[in-house]
C-alpha cells in the first residue's frame, strides 16, 4: 500500500472514530442543553449505517431472525487487506459465489457509490493488487471494502422507504442477470446512482424480452422485515433495498440507507408529520430507542484489526 493510500486510510479511520465520538457527544449535548429538542432518530444509530461493515452485520443478524419468513441477505466478506492469497482463501472459506459485487466500506457520500462486479478470481486479485493504489485515482473500490455474492434478480429493485409506522415500496431499475459461477468476462464498474435511480437508463439494467418477471414481494413479508429492522436499528426514518432471487424467490436485503430521498412516495410529507405528531404525543411515555448493540464479528479478511 502506498504511503498516500495509508495516509487516506488513517485519516478516514480517525474521522470515523471522531465521528462516533462527536455523534454521541452531539446527541447527548443536544438533549442536555436543549431539553425541548426531540431527536427523531438517535445519531449513533445513524452513524453506524455510514459503515457497510456495520450495516452488513445487521443484515446478517436479521436474516437469522427472519429466515422463517423467507428473508435473507447474500453472504459477504469484509476486506481489509490487499493480500491476494488471504482474500482468495477467505472467499473460498466463506463460499461466496461469483460474480462478486464489490462496494466501498463507507456507505454514503459521493465516492461511496462506485461499485464493481467481479466475474472471476483472477480479476478479483487484480482489484486487490498494488494496481489498486493507482486505480484509487479513478475510484475503483479496493480495501477496505465488502465483497458480496451477486444474486440474479431480474433487474428489479424493491426500495422500501420507512417513515415511523408506515412504509412504502417502490420499484426501481437494477442490475440485469449474469451467468452464475466464475467466467472470463471483464469486471464491470458502475456508479449505483446510474443504475438504480428512477430515471436510470443503462445497458446494465436492460433484460432480454423473454426474461420472466417475478411477482413483487408479499406485503406480509415486507411488514415483518420493516418491523424487525426498526427494532434492530432503533430508527424510524431509513430505507432498505431488497431484491427477489430469481432462482429461490427469496426476498434478499442488499443495502440499508439513512434518511433516503423518498422519491416516488407522494405520501412522504403527510407520513412524516404523522410520525412527528406520534413522537411528540408519546414523548416520555416510551423508553428511549436501544443504543446500537455490539454485533457478532463475522470473518474478516485482514491481518490488521478494523478501526
Ligand atoms: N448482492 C447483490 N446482488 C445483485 N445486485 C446487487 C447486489 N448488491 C447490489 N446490487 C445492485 O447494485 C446496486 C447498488 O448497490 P447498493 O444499493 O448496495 O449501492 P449504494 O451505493 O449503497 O446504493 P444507494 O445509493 O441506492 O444506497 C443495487 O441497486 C443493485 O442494482
Ligand atoms: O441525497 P443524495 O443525493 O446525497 O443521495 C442519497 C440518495 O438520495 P436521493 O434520492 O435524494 O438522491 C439515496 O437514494 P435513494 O435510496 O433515496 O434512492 C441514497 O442513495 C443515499 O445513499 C444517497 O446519499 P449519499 O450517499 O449521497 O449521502
Ligand atoms: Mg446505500
Amino acid at each position: 500500500m502506498s504511503s498516500f493510500t495509508s495516509f487516506l486510510m488513517s485519516s478516514w479511520k480517525l474521522s470515523m472514530i471522531a465521528n462516533r465520538r462527536i455523534s454521541s457527544l452531539t446527541s447527548r449535548n443536544m438533549c442536555l442543553h436543549t431539553p425541548l429538542t426531540v431527536m427523531l432518530d438517535p445519531l449513533p444509530a445513524m452513524t453506524q449505517l455510514l459503515d457497510r461493515f456495520a450495516s452488513y452485520r445487521i443484515m446478517n443478524k436479521l436474516q437469522n431472525s427472519l429466515r422463517d419468513r423467507g428473508i435473507c441477505s447474500p453472504p459477504y466478506l469484509e476486506i481489509n487487506t490487499s493480500d491476494q492469497v488471504e482474500i482468495r482463501k477467505a472467499v473460498e472459506k466463506k463460499q461466496l459465489n461469483y460474480p462478486l459485487i464489490c462496494k466501498t466500506r463507507v456507505a454514503h457520500g459521493s465516492r461511496s457509490h462506485e461499485v464493481s462486479v467481479v466475474m472471476s478470481q483472477f480479476v478479483l486479485m487484480l482489484l486487490c493488487t498494488p494496481l489498486n493504489s493507482w486505480s484509487i485515482c479513478v475510484w475503483i473500490p479496493g480495501p477496505p471494502c465488502v465483497l458480496q455474492s451477486f444474486v440474479n434478480h431480474g433487474a428489479v429493485l424493491h426500495k422500501v422507504f420507512v417513515v415511523g409506522e408506515a412504509h412504502f415500496t417502490v420499484e426501481r431499475p437494477s442490475l440485469k442477470n449474469f451467468p452464475l459461477g466464475p467466467c472470463d468476462r471483464k469486471t464491470i464498474f458502475f456508479n449505483s446512482h446510474e443504475v438504480s435511480k428512477p430515471e436510470s437508463c443503462s445497458h446494465l439494467t436492460a433484460l432480454d424480452d423473454n426474461t420472466p418477471r417475478l411477482p413483487p414481494p408479499s406485503g406480509d413479508v415486507m411488514v415483518a422485515l420493516v418491523k424487525e429492522l426498526r427494532a434492530e436499528l432503533g430508527m424510524a426514518l431509513f430505507g432498505v433495498d431488497t431484491i427477489v432471487n430469481i432462482h429461490t424467490r427469496t426476498l434478499t436485503i442488499i443495502d440499508i440507507n439513512i434518511f433516503p430521498g423518498y422519491e416516488g412516495v407522494p405520501q412522504f410529507f403527510s407520513s412524516l408529520l404523522s410520525h412527528i405528531e406520534s413522537v411528540l404525543k408519546h414523548r416520555g411515555t416510551v423508553p428511549p430507542p436501544r443504543e446500537p448493540s455490539p454485533l457478532p464479528v463475522p470473518p474478516i479478511c485482514s491481518r490488521r484489526s478494523g478501526f
